[in-house]
């Protein structure tokens, strides 16, 4: 008896065992093999052997603080996973996202369907399906096509300042400014995208908890962007009827379901026809799910970012009197500060201010809004940049802070804001900040669409606010709460207001 269960055990046991061998030794050497591909690449301990040192960090809330310190202790080309790299060379970034590079996205990308089964601009990652996308939506990104386009980010701007004047600056209420930004951020988009605006500002709340709820997913999203095949599991039975949905009364599934709803009225025999960015899409071809698919893109895409940017750049205004002192100055001297309660000055009035423009460049380098690693694959047959040899297949991740606090394009006061850089530099070091300084919304192939409407209405807000009221935080120990999470989720940035015409 006990020689036949010896015998069974081993008769059962050995296949299996062989199988947990076979498969260890795979692991081994696939991960020693990868490990040597890059062995010459120098990067934190451990990160070139697993994902975890990706995973724990991008939990952190502070990853763009934490490739920072890789950057700044492994060089401009650091090893942060097995095949995975990070850059804060712009020169190799702009070879990367060139209109005619050899690169491609890479699988960070899949994350980005947000419609599991339908790309869009940002998650399609096939050159040409791509390609044809942005045609048929450059035109309504550009404001060609959309009738009034600064009207509209015009009269969102009057609703900020409505909502903080009358309910708390005239009433001596202090207001948090990170949530009333993003109200604008995301009136102004719908606005401009379907001629109908959320209604954040005037509800003054995080409607449908829609704020909420995108930030929190983001999270999630991050796992998927270092484990890919995550995002295949979430979509698949039965995973996928955790997914938000269109008929869900909050959150992101509402904002799926207004975009469904705006996108089919526009096609079919009564179709309502508009001259918006929307109706341009429709005008140029893009189906009523793709149509769908964009609403969705340009709200998450168009709103924390643009929101970041603006209260980063008011942020460090507000509590830098001299910067403050010389932006008034500039305001007083144009004869802006008195105009009409109503008046919103122009975008291109706007751009001929020198100091406001150095206070939006600063802005934006000081705080970059997107620092998503936003992978890219380098072509099969292989690069090389700066004599360090780039295997085939390997991907490469932006690093955001590394760019912009580099101390050979920016001086030794990077870390800090100032304005002046921008305007007392030599003409040839300020070409070379300029030129890094479009990569804040990427660049060639898959530049920011919405590059424009953000800057316009930052220019706006920036102007406006500031000519009307004296803005102070509550508690200057703690300015504001900011998690990273390939953009920001910012709160908690307690201001009050006074009125200053
Ligand atoms: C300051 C504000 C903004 C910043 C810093 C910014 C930055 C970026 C960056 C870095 C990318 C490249 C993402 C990648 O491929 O990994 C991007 C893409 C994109 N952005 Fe923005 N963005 C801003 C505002 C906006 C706004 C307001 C909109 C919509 C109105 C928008 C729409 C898009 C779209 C559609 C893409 C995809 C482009 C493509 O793949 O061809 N962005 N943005």
């Amino acid at each position: 008896m006990e020689k036949l269960s010896r015998a069974m055990f081993s008769s059962h046991i050995t296949p299996v065992a062989a199988v947990f061998l076979l498969g260890l030794v795979y692991i081994l050497a696939t991960t020693l093999h990868q490990y040597r591909r890059l062995r010459h690449i120098p990067g934190p301990p451990y990160a070139g052997l697993s994902k975890w040192w990706l995973a724990r960090n991008e939990l952190s809330g502070e990853m763009n603080l934490r490739l920072l310190g890789v950057s700044e202790k492994y060089g401009s080309i650091a090893r942060i996973g097995p095949n995975l790299l990070l850059t804060s060379d712009p020169d190799l970034l702009k070879r990367m996202l060139a209109v005619r590079t050899k690169y491609k996205r890479g699988d960070w990308y899949d994350a980005a369907q947000f419609d599991p089964g339908h790309q869009n601009i940002i998650s399609e990652r096939d050159d040409a399906a791509h390609n044809k996308l942005r045609g048929k939506m450059a035109a309504g990104y550009s404001g060609k096509d959309v009738e009034g386009l600064e009207l509209r980010v015009d009269r969102n701007v009057r609703g900020l300042i409505k909502l903080l004047d009358e309910k708390y600056v005239a009433k001596g209420k202090r207001f948090e400014f990170a949530r009333k930004v993003q109200y604008f951020t995301l009136d102004a988009i719908s606005d401009i995208s379907f001629d109908e605006p959320f209604g954040f500002l005037t509800a003054d709340s995080d409607l449908w908890q829609y704020i909420y709820t995108a930030e929190s997913a983001l999270t999630a999203v991050l796992f998927c962007t270092i484990w890919p095949w995550l995002t295949k599991i979430a979509a698949s039975f039965p995973f996928n009827r955790l997914l938000p949905s269109d008929d869900d009364p909050f959150g992101f599934g509402k904002i799926k379901g207004i975009a469904r709803k705006q996108a089919s009225e526009r096609y079919g025999p009564n179709k309502k026809v508009n001259n918006d960015m929307l109706g341009s899409f429709v005008n140029h071809g893009l189906t009523p799910k793709e149509a769908e698919s964009e609403i969705i893109v340009q709200t998450l895409a168009g709103s924390d970012t643009t929101a970041t940017a603006i209260r980063a750049t008011m942020l460090h205004v507000v509590t830098n009197p001299r910067v403050l002192a010389a932006f008034h100055a500039e305001l007083d001297a144009r004869g802006i500060t008195g105009r009409a309660p109503d008046a919103i000055i122009s975008e291109a009035e706007a751009r001929t201010l020198p100091y406001l423009q150095a206070i939006i460049k600063e802005g934006l380098r000081i705080w970059p809004p997107v620092t998503g690693l936003s992978n890219k694959v380098v072509p099969p047959e292989g690069d090389t940049f700066n004599g360090i040899h780039l295997p085939g297949g390997t991907n490469i991740g932006y690093c955001a802070w590394g760019v912009f606090r580099r101390r050979d394009i920016w001086g030794d006061d990077a870390a800090e804001f100032r304005p002046e850089r921008w305007l007392e530099t030599e003409p040839e070091k300020l070409k070379k900040m300029e030129a890094t300084l479009e990569l804040i919304f990427s660049y060639g192939r898959w530049q920011c669409l919405g590059r424009n409407i953000a800057l316009m209405e930052t220019n706006k807000v920036i102007v406006e606010l500031l000519r009307r009221f004296d803005l102070i935080l509550v508690d200057p120990t703690k300015p504001w709460v900011t998690k990273n999470i390939s953009i920001h989720a910012q709160s908690g940035l307690w201001m009050r207001g006074y009125k200053r015409v």
